[in-house]
């Protein structure tokens, strides 16, 4: 962990005693964590572990039980997913959640819309999220279709910031995606993370998550949380044994 990220401790989002589940099932219980402004939060654990299922209770895509979630000081337990992005917190999902037939800028319109972006301010926005991605910058009149499994996740996470969000939430980017394109994916996380983002980062990759892409490491298991550390203190063989703890 470097000293710059050392120093950005404060917490933007508290998580507390959070449950979540489906009918009869609770899937996530209990659950408390924080996510620190400049700083990953790797959630790992295994298949059925509860962390999609956790990730869409915080952004509002699934009602809560029971808990709280706070966004810098604001209660936000009971807002509607889209309230939650207005406030700063945004999700990613699992599977390239692009429009297919819509071109990347028009993608990138929604999300601007999302968050509030007024038209006058729009193209130089928009110019902003190219700067950052250039590929989307060339590719901005095909359709979202058309691009790479790599580039439609370089998308997701384009239509996300375009919210501009203080609080990313990231389902697995990395899933599908030739080595290349996740060094790619990490590397645009890293960038947001040193802005000051706070990143709650479902990874399956464990080596990648302890070698330097995360600060933080939560572990779920059956739907509870097994382990929360910071990664500098975590091993492989930690983080390994946890995750596999109910077996
Ligand atoms: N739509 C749903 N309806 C009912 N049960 C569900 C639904 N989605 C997930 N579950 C159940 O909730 C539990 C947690 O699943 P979840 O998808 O959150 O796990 P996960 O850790 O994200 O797994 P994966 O790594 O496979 O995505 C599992 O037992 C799963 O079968």
């Amino acid at each position: 962990m470097t000293g710059k990220h050392e120093a950005a401790t404060a917490s933007l989002l508290d998580v507390t005693d959070v449950r979540v589940g489906y009918g009869d099932l609770v899937a996530v219980w209990e659950v408390s964590l924080q996510l620190r402004a400049g700083s990953i939060t790797a959630l790992v654990g295994r298949n059925g572990a509860g962390k999609t299922t956790l990730i869409n209770g915080l952004c509002g895509l699934l009602p809560m039980r029971a808990g709280t979630v706070v966004l810098d000081g604001e209660d936000i337990t009971g807002m509607p997913a889209w309230t939650r992005v207005s406030r700063g917190l945004t999700v990613v999902q699992e599977g390239k959640r692009v429009f297919r037939e819509l071109t990347v800028r028009d993608n990138l319109v929604l999300g601007l819309r999302g968050g509030g972006v007024k038209r006058a301010e729009r193209e130089r926005e928009l110019e902003r999220l190219y700067e950052r991605f250039p590929i989307l910058g060339e590719r901005r009149r095909q359709r979202a279709a058309d691009l790479s499994g790599g580039q439609q996740q370089m998308l997701a996470i384009a239509t996300a910031l375009a919210t501009r969000p203080r609080v990313l939430l990231v389902d697995e980017p990395s899933s599908g995606l030739a080595p290349v394109f996740v060094d790619l994916v990490f590397e645009a996380l890293s960038g947001l993370r040193d802005e000051g983002l706070a990143i709650l980062l479902v990874e399956q990759l464990v080596d990648d998550v302890l070698g330097g892409i995360a600060e933080d490491v939560v572990v779920l298991d059956r739907g509870r949380v097994v382990l929360h550390d910071r990664a500098a203190n975590l091993s492989v063989e930690n983080v390994a044994t946890s995750i596999y703890s109910s077996l």
